[in-house]
């Protein structure tokens, strides 16, 4: 038996999930396409042999859909997700949650109500082959105890993070979820500052601390040109660990020594979706998800808050979340 799939958006990111399950997850095999853009919900489901469904509403109450993917504007996820949540489906929603900790938080007490976890949020970097064996490195014990984190996320450029607010929610939140994952730890303060002063404050350097004393530097910067960059270096009280370059060859052709730089998050992250989606497809089908909770998702988008509160400041802002419902104890 396949999981039957619904996506909803079926843009860049959606394309690709589709795609990605076609080609790599044989547990899954995707159903239906809802896209705001007939023409795109139809260049995606046509070489899946997927329908083309006239609303939202309709692919999640569809009965030949078993569980759903949203990756539809930020805008759009969390009523989405609350109405699948209302149809007893699982739902893998691509991240942000939300677009405020409130309306985040919403999804939490809708799907608390329901008694069971049926959401993962697409923070696909916990998958990621390279981010996994990082981690690997602060539990084992090898760096130590952890003192600092630099993190680096560069954009050649974005049609989605396209304001000061929506770079933090849309493009660092891998990061404010990324490092609490990454330490076992809780992210209690952010500082977000910009050398650009007029326009898009592109790029952008938050000062993250954490519960656990660790300190952290994270720049993003979307409109970077040159290609697609995310980097991340541990440093602890005996030794350090970073993600080594995404390419496994370097080459040294006409006077140039090098690896090539990835164009966007599709061909970066292709390992990290892949497993994202056939971990979520197996677990949909035995009925349960472990991964990325609505409280991560509630949490990543308090910090975010924080972050976009701290770039109107200039202030060091706090973090404070809400009470922990014990479904994601
Ligand atoms: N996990 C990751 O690494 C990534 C996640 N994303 C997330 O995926 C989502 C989609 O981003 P992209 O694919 O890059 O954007 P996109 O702009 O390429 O695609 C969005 C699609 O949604 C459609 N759409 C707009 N309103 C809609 C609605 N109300 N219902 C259904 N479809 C609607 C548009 O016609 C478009 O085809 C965003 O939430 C973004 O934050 C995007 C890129 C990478
Ligand atoms: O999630 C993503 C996009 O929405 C976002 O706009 C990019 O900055 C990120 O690198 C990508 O992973």
């Amino acid at each position: 038996m396949s999981l039957r799939v619904g996506v909803i958006g079926a843009g860049a990111m959606g394309a690709d999930h589709i795609r990605t399950i076609s080609r790599s997850v044989p547990s899954a095999r995707v159903s239906a396409v809802y896209d705001f853009n007939t023409d795109t919900a139809r260049a995606a489901a046509s070489p899946v042999g997927a329908d083309v469904v006239s609303s939202a509403e309709q692919l999640i109450d569809s009965t030949s859909v078993d569980a759903v993917i949203i990756a539809s504007p930020d805008r759009t996820h969390a009523d989405l997700v609350r109405a699948c949540l209302a149809a007893g489906k699982q739902v893998l929603c691509e991240k942000p949650l939300a677009v405020t900790a409130d309306e985040a938080y919403g999804v939490v007490e809708a799907e608390v109500v329901g008694g069971r976890r049926l959401l993962q949020v697409g923070f696909m970097r916990r998958y990621d082959p390279g981010f996994v064996a990082l981690k690997r490195t602060i539990t084992d014990g090898t760096v130590g105890d952890v003192r600092l984190v630099h993190a680096i996320h560069r954009n050649a450029s974005s049609s989605t993070s396209t304001d000061d607010a929506g770079l933090i929610t849309g493009s660092m939140i891998h990061e404010l979820d990324t490092i609490p994952w990454l330490l076992d730890d809780e992210i209690t303060g952010i500082r977000v500052e910009s050398p650009v002063v007029d326009g898009f404050r592109d790029p952008q350097l938050a000062t993250i601390w954490t519960k656990g004393g660790v300190m952290v530097m994270a720049e993003v910067f979307v409109n970077a040109g040159y290609g697609y960059d995310v980097r991340c270096e541990v440093v602890g009280s005996r030794g350090t660990a970073s993600l080594a370059p995404a390419e496994a060859v370097s080459t040294r052709v006409a006077g140039v020594d090098g690896v090539p730089v990835r164009d966007d998050f599709v061909a970066h992250f292709a390992d990290a979706y892949r497993i994202e989606l056939s971990t979520w497809a197996d677990e949909a089908l035995a009925g349960a998800t472990t991964g990325p909770s609505a409280w991560d998702g509630y949490v990543a988008n308090a910090v975010a808050e924080a972050g976009v509160a701290s770039l109107a400041s200039g202030a060091r802002e706090p973090v404070t979340l809400r009470e922990r419902p014990s479904l994601y104890a």
